[in-house]
């Protein structure tokens, strides 16, 4: 992956509950750890980041409080990116600047989290250019729609996060949150000494 990556740009996309932070029995408790925060923290540095969740966006922001990524709520449907971010505002964007500094988009056709990871890559310059590696990381039934998404176009990783065999459309896995973040943090210091290099 590596390799390809030095030629290409990785995206990354991750679901929040089960990915990001361990299941637990209460959801107002679903916090992320501090470390898997920095992780994030430092992906986000070099690679467009975007979390994509069934949870309602600003919850999701509450949890991970990170301003350099991009949040999906609702399973796609409530995006939220960094200003920085090139955003396209040329496209059929409902788009507003609101106080914490974002812009917000509301698509507003039936959507699912494959939906929106097209969208994002779309809304990021790599429609079907084949100039994306796109990575998704989830774990639940609602992720296997990006994991399809991937599958048909032909490029990217899908990986479940998921300690037994499942029933996926993924074809690569990672047992839990904290090797998720180990993954992350590779990719960080893989970019980071790249970088350095050249
Ligand atoms: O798309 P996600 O970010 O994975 O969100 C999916 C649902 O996550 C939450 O429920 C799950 O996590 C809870 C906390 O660990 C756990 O208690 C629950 O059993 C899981 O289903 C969240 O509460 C839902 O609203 C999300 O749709």
């Amino acid at each position: 992956m590596m390799s390809i990556a030095k030629e290409k740009k990785v995206v990354i996309f991750l679901d929040y509950d089960g990915t990001l932070s361990p299941i637990v029995d209460d959801p107002d408790c679903a916090f992320m750890s501090n470390s898997m925060r920095l992780a994030l923290n430092k992906v986000a540095q070099y690679f467009p980041t975007c979390i994509i969740s069934g949870r309602r966006r600003d919850k999701v922001y509450d949890f991970v409080k990170l301003n350099n990524v991009y949040y999906v709520g609702s399973h796609g449907m409530d995006i939220m990116a960094p200003l920085k971010c090139s955003v396209n505002a040329s496209t059929s964007f409902h788009e507003k600047a609101v106080d914490e500094k974002v812009i917000e988009i509301r698509p507003s056709i039936k959507w699912d989290k494959g939906r929106a990871l097209e969208y994002l890559l779309d809304t990021l310059g790599f429609g079907n250019n084949g100039d994306a590696i796109p990575l998704y990381i989830g774990d639940d039934k609602t992720d296997e729609d990006a994991f399809m998404v991937l599958k048909n176009r032909g490029e990217g990783y899908p990986i479940i996060v998921s300690s037994i065999p499942k029933d996926t459309k993924a074809s690569y896995s990672l047992r839990d949150p904290s090797e998720v973040m180990c993954f992350l943090l590779q990719l960080f210091r893989w970019k980071r000494s790249s970088s350095a290099d050249s």
